[in-house]
């Protein structure tokens, strides 16, 4: 199972204190996290974690590739909501796509701690709730104009 770790600046300290009170149960997960929180996670805990790029420079958009590949379980990312971010639009994007795939989220330590028993849950052999089913996107595939023209076509 695959775990995202990720923290502004503002939460760092936050989310070495969650690493560090529930190590036992992230060593079972295949860790990645934003650039400098990882780096933060493995100087602090010596967790093996992946690190992407900084979550400014793109690292935001490389873990929401990973959730779009189905390549990514859950998502812990304790958001400072009280700084503004100059990548809030990538931010937007990663929690958009936690909803599109169903990947539970926590953005705060207080749903952390629920988010990772629920994966540790799964990871020990429980049910995966239904609500996990990957999304099918049943949308037809040309869109017809009303006089039976590809919609799609006749916009080039
Ligand atoms: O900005 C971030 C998430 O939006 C986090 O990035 P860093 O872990 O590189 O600080």
């Amino acid at each position: 199972m695959r775990l995202a770790l990720i923290a502004h600046d503002e939460k760092k300290p936050d989310i070495i204190e969650f690493a560090e009170s529930r190590l036992d149960d992230l060593e079972r997960f295949d860790l990645m996290a934003t650039g400098t929180t990882g780096k933060r996670l493995r100087e602090s805990t010596g967790l093996d974690v992946e690190r992407k790029q900084s979550g400014p420079i793109g690292g935001d958009m490389q873990i929401g590739a990973e959730i779009a590949d189905g390549n990514c379980d859950g998502v812990i990312f304790l958001r400072d909501p009280l700084t503004a971010q100059p990548h809030e639009p990538d931010i937007s994007a990663l929690l958009r796509l936690c909803d599109v795939h169903s990947i539970p989220l926590a953005t705060n330590l207080a749903s952390a701690d629920a988010v990772l028993d629920e994966l540790v849950r799964v990871l020990d052999g429980g049910d995966r709730p239904e609500s996990r089913e990957a999304p099918v996107d049943d949308r037809p595939e040309r869109r017809e104009s009303p006089d039976g023209d590809d919609a799609s076509e006749s916009q080039r």
